[in-house]
Formats: C-alpha cells, structure tokens, sequence
C-alpha cells in the first residue's frame, strides 16, 4: 500500500510523515489555505530522503507556471488537479517528473490514459476532508492509483476495503485544526493505512 501525506507545511510533520513510513509527502503550491510558497517547498522536500516522493500540488496553472514551481520546489512529482487536458502531461513529460492526474470519480479513470504515472480517485472537493461513495470506483479504476478524500486513520480500513486502490492520500484527517497537522494522526495514519493492506 502507497501512503501519501499531503499538504505539509512545517518540518515536524515532514520528518514525522518520513520516520513513520510514508511514500510520499505532498506540498500545496496552488491557491489554498494550505499553500505554501515554492521557496519553503524547497526547503521542506531537502529534508525527504531519495527513497520518499516528494509531490507538488497544482490545480488549473498552465503547463509553464506548473513547471516553473516545480523547479524551484525541486519536487519530483507534479500532481495536477483540475480537468487538465491530456496536453499539459504531454508537455510537462520532459521534466522528468513523476506526473500525477487527480479527479474525481466522474473521469477516465484508468491510470496512464493521459500518460501519467500515478492516478489520485478524489473527492469533487479536493483538500475537503469529505467521505464519498469509496466503493463506487472499485470496478472502475485501474493501475497505480490512490484513492483520496475524507481519509482517516479511522476509516482508512474501510475505505481500503471498499475500493481496493494501489495506494491512499490523506490531508484533512491528519489535522486537529484546518490546515494545522498533527504528528500523532499521520502516525496512526501511516499504521491503519499499512494494517489495511
Ligand atoms: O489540500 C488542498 O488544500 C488542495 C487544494 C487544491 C488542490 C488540491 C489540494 N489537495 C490535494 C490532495 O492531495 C489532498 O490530500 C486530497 O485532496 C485529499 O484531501 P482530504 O480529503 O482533505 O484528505
């Protein structure tokens, strides 16, 4: 099972998400409350080892702006939120960046269809922290994708059982405050996550 903790901002839960075991750990480089600068990204992901995937998060920017964060964030994933066109992976393809497609349940979703590496199955909010219907994708999605949205070390077991994805994404449910983590829930997090594979 792939764990990624998303939307980080301090190096407490970085290192915390890194010690625990996670694969990935997200950074929010687009209009949000959870947004940090590509600068403090990059000073973040220096913290991650090779073996971890450290992931910049854009939703909507062209192809350009998305490039030019993920170069100063030095992130070598670029997850992409918001009906992008098969065209904005083509043109990023040459980075050399692990490419993520994050949708919702009402897209293609077939992991590479639009030449991505990783799938992300979300809630129609992204970042919300809202439940869905986990179950409806299991017969729909394929190849390397994560299911995301309304996650928590409490129903992360269910939600696995339920869609049987490749891997799962967490931000909300390892917050006690909204956009403030919480190194106790990315812990128990990481533990459910892998218990339930
Ligand atoms: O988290 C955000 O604020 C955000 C804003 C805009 C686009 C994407 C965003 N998050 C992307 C993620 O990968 C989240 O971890 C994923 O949506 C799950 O969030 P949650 O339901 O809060 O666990």
């Amino acid at each position: 099972m792939f764990v990624k903790i998303c939307g980080l901002s301090r190096e407490e839960h970085v290192r915390t998400a890194v010690e625990a075991g996670a694969d990935a750990v997200g950074f929010i480089l687009t209009t949000s409350s959870r947004r940090i600068a590509p600068e403090r990204a990059a000073e973040l992901a220096a913290l991650v080892p090779p073996h971890v995937l450290t992931v910049g998060v854009f939703k909507g920017e062209d192809p350009d702006a998305v490039r030019a964060a993920a170069i100063t964030a030095g992130v070598r994933a670029i997850q992409l939120h918001g009906d992008h066109p098969h065209s904005d992976f083509t043109a990023l393809k040459d980075l050399g960046r692990t490419l993520v497609r994050a949708v919702d349940a009402g897209a293609d979703l077939r992991c590479g269809a639009y030449d991505e590496d990783l799938l992300l199955v979300d809630a129609p909010r992204a970042g919300g922290g809202e439940p869905w219907d986990w179950a409806a994708v299991r017969e729909r999605a394929s190849g390397h994708w994560l299911l995301a949205g309304g996650l928590a070390p409490g129903n992360v077991a269910a939600a696995v059982a339920a869609a049987r994805p490749w891997g799962v994404d967490v931000s909300s449910g390892v917050e006690v405050a909204p956009g403030v983590k919480d190194s106790a829930l990315i812990r128990a997090f990481l533990e459910a996550a892998r218990a339930a594979s």
